[in-house]
């Protein structure tokens, strides 16, 4: 494609998924108006596709300068990317397939603009913030992160007294994670599997490493579409609720000897191993929708193999023994590698968080650690969101309230 067709394609899928945003295009209008960002300058590391650029758009119009670079290799859209470069106060490195330096050279050039907030999905930027590029987190007013694992590490950051900055916790946003994690997940990673496989999900057996908010999205949704689902949990109680929700318990062990898929979403290392390729099936196809590339473990099923080839887009096959072992995506995101990502209408309520959040950082002094997103913002996105799809709820009169908030009045 040359520059020009690449710039008109990420154009059109902007505008695409603009319209189907609507709690973010009222936040678009407010910023445009009000120009609270005005004088900020945000680096970004999120995945760099349509959504993510109505985002970008959103806090470059609300007065603010924008750099952004990726949050994985494979997640970029080349030509979302392009058509983010054409914009007035938006600088894009993030590029498809770059190499592990490429990456990191990107999110130097981020920082080079000298931000004073950051957003990022996995916490990349603010990792090099505090290894290699310290004498920058004076000037630095806040950040917000976008997922479960990149809090887990700023949480662990915090827990030794080594992140130096605050940080708003948006993943943990009930209009985020019960959204975005649950039915975002659940959709996007499916799409994902089956635009990439064109195979059949009905009468196979699917096994989700992971209950939590994403893999109980995924499960669902395998089930909807005809699967017999094993789950695999280290939570006890996260099990039983997967039992009681109609799937089949098990450990991994066990499960790695039936599934046909297996869907990773644990936010760990290690969840698919040698001991479980061993017992695989022929033909299992193996997707992550969860943390970087370390859930399914690539070295050790590399050297497992007696041939690796490219079997189609995307898929590449480990041959084991006479065994063949399918692996999407690299064993990056699935939804997102193999994907468009979540449906515009689910990153609607996550961005709306995350351009109130920034907002919120512009105006508010905020100590170092680790906070959560003030509970209002949220309720203000939930209720946009309820407005924007035409439901009406109802509101509690004033003796519903006496009697919740009494004691008096019993059985
Ligand atoms: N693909 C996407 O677009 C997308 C969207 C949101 C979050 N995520 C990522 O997905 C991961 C999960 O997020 P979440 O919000 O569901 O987290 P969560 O904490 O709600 O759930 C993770 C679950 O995995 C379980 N688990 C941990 N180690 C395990 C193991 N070895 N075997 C089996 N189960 C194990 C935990 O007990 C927990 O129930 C994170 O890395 C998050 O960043 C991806
Ligand atoms: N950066 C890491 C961490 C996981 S990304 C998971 C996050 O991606 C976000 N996400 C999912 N789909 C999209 C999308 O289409 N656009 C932008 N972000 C998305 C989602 O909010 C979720 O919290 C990695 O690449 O492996």
């Amino acid at each position: 494609m040359s520059e020009k067709e690449l710039i008109e394609s990420g154009d059109m899928k902007i505008g695409w998924v603009r319209n189907h945003m609507p709690v973010l295009s009222i936040i678009r209008e407010n910023f445009e108006r009000d120009q609270p960002l005005k004088g900020h300058k945000i680096a970004m590391a999120l995945h760099v596709e349509a959504k993510t650029a109505a985002l970008v758009e959103t806090l470059a119009i609300g007065g603010a300068e924008v750099a952004i670079t990726g949050c994985n290799p494979l997640s970029t859209q080349d030509d979302v990317s392009a058509a983010l470069n054409t914009r007035d106060n938006i600088e894009c490195y993030a590029k498809y397939d770059c190499c592990g330096d490429e990456y990191y050279e990107a999110i130097d050039k981020v920082l080079d603009m000298k931000p004073d907030i950051t957003i990022d999905d996995g916490a990349d930027l603010i990792f090099k913030l505090h290894t290699e590029r310290q004498d920058m987190i004076p000037e630095i007013l806040g950040g917000c992160e976008e997922t479960t694992t990149g809090i887990h590490r700023l949480k662990a950051m915090d827990k030794d007294g080594a992140l130096k900055m605050p940080v708003i916790a948006v993943n943990d946003a009930m209009t985020k994670f019960l959204f975005d994690n649950r039915y975002g997940t659940g959709q996007s990673s499916w799409d994902g599997i089956m635009r990439t496989t064109n195979l059949l999900v009905a009468g196979k057996t699917v096994v989700i490493g992971g209950y939590g908010w994403c893999g109980r999205g995924a499960a669902m949704r395998a089930s909807g579409l005809g699967a017999d689902v094993i789950v695999t949990e280290v939570d006890p109680i996260r099990a039983l609720e997967a039992r009681m929700d109609g799937h089949r318990v098990m450990a991994m062990t066990e499960a790695a000897k039936y599934g046909d898929i297996f869907v990773t979403t644990t936010g760990n290392v290690d969840v698919l191993t040698r001991k479980h390729f061993e017992v695989m099936k022929d033909g299992a196809i193996l997707a992550n929708s969860g943390h970087f590339n370390v859930e399914i473990n690539l070295e050790e099923l590399t050297a497992m193999a007696d041939t690796i080839k490219i079997v189609r887009n995307n898929i590449k096959e480990y041959n084991v023994g006479g065994r063949k072992i399918n692996v999407l995506a690299d064993g990056r995101l699935v939804n997102l590698a193999a994907g468009d990502g979540h449906p515009a209408e689910v990153m609607d309520m996550s961005f709306a968080n995350q351009a109130l959040c920034v907002k919120h950082i512009a105006e508010n002094k905020l100590e170092a650690g680790v906070h959560p997103v003030p509970r209002d913002l949220d309720m203000y996105v939930a209720e946009l969101k309820l407005k924007s799809m035409g439901i009406e709820i109802d509101e509690l009169e004033s003796h519903q309230t006496e009697y919740m908030e009494g004691w008096e009045c019993g059985t």
